[in-house]
């Protein structure tokens, strides 16, 4: 039996990227799209093509009058909480592409999964290159204590830092070890120069968050030490493509944990 699948987001960048690669895949199965701009239609119509059969819905209680296994978000910061919260109360299992969520809202999310007997996978990047930047950064955070974040994006992007350069900071700030650098009360000059902090005490991490035309999203972990430095960086291309083969990884695995996890590399070996 196929994964039925409910794409909140379907019409979007990267929901419209991921139809064709569902609607292909002899295991899955798309059953209801979700997406403001385009209730009421046909999926297929919607996206400039021929009749689907697939509904699209404004909000996601509608949707999930559909029987189904799997919601996919790829929505807005604003909006994703709640539809995994409905996914979960009505037995779905959820994937989480959507960014703007934090360590918080996933300590939540997580405890909600786990009352319902469910499986949620969030991750700030399906793409594997940006996976492999959060591996290789976590790995030289084992020999190089400072290190601080770079977060680019495109003008408009309404979270700040992205889902990739948040996920990648929380992680660190679990693990790292402390920096080197002047604690923020002893910046002279003004302090919030020195960017954001996720994480606490002694192990946080700094976020500088850049935000101007003509990015998509571009991470960089620079470390310092002692006359060397080592940069591992990131650049999203203009397509949605590398999200999709991570996303559908998700979809398929997802079934098979109870609880929240975080990141696409919880799934590669
Ligand atoms: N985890 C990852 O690998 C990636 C994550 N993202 C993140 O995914 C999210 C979506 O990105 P894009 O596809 O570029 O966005 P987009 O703006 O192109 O698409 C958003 C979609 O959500 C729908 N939507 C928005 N608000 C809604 C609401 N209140 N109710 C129902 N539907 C609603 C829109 O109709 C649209 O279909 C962003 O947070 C982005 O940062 C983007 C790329 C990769
Ligand atoms: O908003 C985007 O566009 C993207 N957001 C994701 C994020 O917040 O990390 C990543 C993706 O490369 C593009």
């Amino acid at each position: 039996m196929p994964i039925r699948i409910i794409l909140a987001g379907a019409t979007g960048w990267v929901g419209r990227a991921l139809v064709p690669a569902i609607t292909q895949a002899g295991d899955l199965e798309l059953v209801a799209g979700i997406s403001r701009n385009h209730a009421g239609t046909d999926l297929g119509v919607a996206l400039g093509g021929r009749p689907s059969g697939v509904p699209v819905f404004a909000r996601v209680e509608e949707a999930l009058g559909a029987p189904a296994d799997v919601l996919i978000d790829y929505t807005k910061p604003g909006v994703v909480k709640a539809n995994a919260i409905a996914a979960l109360r009505a037995g779905l299992h959820v994937v989480i592409g959507t960014s703007g969520l934090g360590a918080d809202d996933y300590a939540e999310l997580d405890e909600l999964a786990r009352e319902a007997g469910k499986g949620v996978l969030a991750a700030g990047n399906f793409s594997i290159t940006a996976t492999l930047l959060k591996r290789f950064t976590l790995e030289a955070a084992k020999y190089v204590a400072d290190v601080e974040i770079l977060d680019y994006a495109s003008a408009t992007k309404p979270d700040a830092p992205s889902g990739t350069g948040r996920e990648i900071a929380e992680a660190l700030a679990g693990i790292r070890q402390p920096a080197t650098s002047l604690p923020l009360g002893e910046v002279v000059g003004v302090p919030q120069t020195r960017g954001g902090t996720l994480g606490e005490g002694e192990r946080e991490v700094r976020v500088h968050a850049v935000r101007l035309p003509s990015f998509v999203l571009a991470v960089e972990s620079v470390f310092g030490a002692p006359d060397e430095r080592l940069t591992i960086r990131h650049d999203a291309g203009a397509s949605a493509a590398p999200y999709v083969a991570g996303t559908l990884l998700a979809t398929r695995k997802v079934s098979g944990w109870i609880g929240l996890r975080r990141g696409l590399d919880t799934l590669l070996d």
